[in-house]
């Protein structure tokens, strides 16, 4: 399908012929008591290619997550975010031809519309002249700003487990190594939640009692995750989010209940509905896969539920560009 453009008046047209390619990962933002502060990449990619057109057209080749239902026109969010990008870049583009294999599910706490705006930040980026190309740190000040935190855009743009926090109006960010044995695993079930959804069932304020103990939980995560996994368990407890969320997942909830109580370091993964277990080893994990079956077909036999064993992506958002 295509559509017209929109176009920038004014502003000095980036070349056409170009194509980008994006790789960028899913991530689990929160951790349990990590809330709009941490997030993990993970080895789930969805691929962006872009190329820039000399008609004034846009033009959407879409295959897996999403194909059947994002919009092919200048509200995809592809779209929405290279406009941003390049206006903010003071560049503007004449059509492009994008082309997107997600498998990323969307709605389901995996970031992606982070990935999306991530991979549409960075191939704006990759198409202006190189001397006015920005830096990561830009990408992520941008991409933070349109999905109003930093913790999924981080990790899908530096990879491993991004720690951001916010200056006044900057948004910043910095990686820590993730402990080798740690293994993260995700059981996706087939219904969605916006994350706009889940974020309205938040109260406005949380007591001096809750804000404590979930400070000390997301310090503990953080030397669990790097150095002592046998703290995973402690470590993810949160009071933040996830009890008042509850409602909206009640399967994803009584999993996650089940897990921790059989000793497993389970959460939800971001604003959910997806379960995300930090499993300390190889034996740990597949007991987790085998708890995950058995729980799930005698207890949500008529939830789907997609396992997935991952790992940690440390390499974060890739960028590579053909000029003709
Ligand atoms: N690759 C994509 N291309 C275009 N639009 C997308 C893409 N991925 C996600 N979106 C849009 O973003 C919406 C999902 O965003 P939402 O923030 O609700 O969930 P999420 O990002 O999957 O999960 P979370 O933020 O909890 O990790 C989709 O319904 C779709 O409108
Ligand atoms: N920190 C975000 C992650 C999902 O985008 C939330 O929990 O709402």
């Amino acid at each position: 399908m295509k559509t017209t453009a929109p176009t920038t008046v004014g502003l000095p047209l980036i070349d056409a012929g170009q194509r980008v390619t994006v790789r960028v990962p899913a991530t689990s933002a929160n951790l349990g008591p990590g809330y709009d502060s941490l997030g993990l990449a993970l080895a789930l990619h969805d691929t962006l290619t872009v190329e820039s057109l000399e008609s004034a057209e846009l033009v959407f080749e879409l295959s897996g997550e999403g194909a059947d239902s994002l919009p092919r026109d200048a509200s995809h969010l592809v779209v929405r975010a290279m406009e941003a990008a390049f206006s903010r870049l003071g560049y503007r583009h004449g059509g492009l031809r994008i082309t997107a294999t997600n498998v990323n599910p969307h709605g389901r706490g995996l970031g992606s519309s982070a990935s999306a705006v991530v991979a549409a930040v960075s191939a704006a980026n990759a198409m202006v002249p190189a001397e006015g190309q920005r830096g990561r740190d830009w990408i992520l000040q941008l991409t933070s700003e349109m999905e109003g935190h930093p913790d999924n855009v981080a990790p899908a743009i530096f990879g491993g487990l991004a720690l951001s926090w916010q200056d006044s109006d900057q948004y910043r960010s910095t990686c820590a190594t993730v402990a080798g044995s740690v293994i993260p695993i995700v059981a996706v079930p087939d219904f969605e939640l916006s994350t706009e959804a889940a974020r309205a069932l938040l109260p406005a304020s949380v007591g001096h009692h809750a804000a404590a103990m979930n400070s000390g939980r997301a310090a503990l995560l953080i030397h669990a995750l790097t150095q002592k996994p046998e703290f995973l368990l402690a470590g993810t407890e949160d009071y933040l989010h996830q009890s008042y969320r509850a409602e909206a997942m009640r399967p994803s909830a009584a999993l996650i209940r089940a897990l921790r109580n059989a000793g497993h370091a389970a959460v939800v993964s971001g604003a959910g509905p997806t379960v995300l277990v930090l499993a300390n080893g190889e034996a740990e994990a597949t007991d987790v896969l085998a708890f995950i079956e058995s729980y799930t077909t005698a207890n949500t036999p008529d939830i789907g539920w997609r396992v997935l064993k991952l790992a940690v992506d440390v390499e974060g958002a890739k960028v590579d560009l053909h000029r003709r």
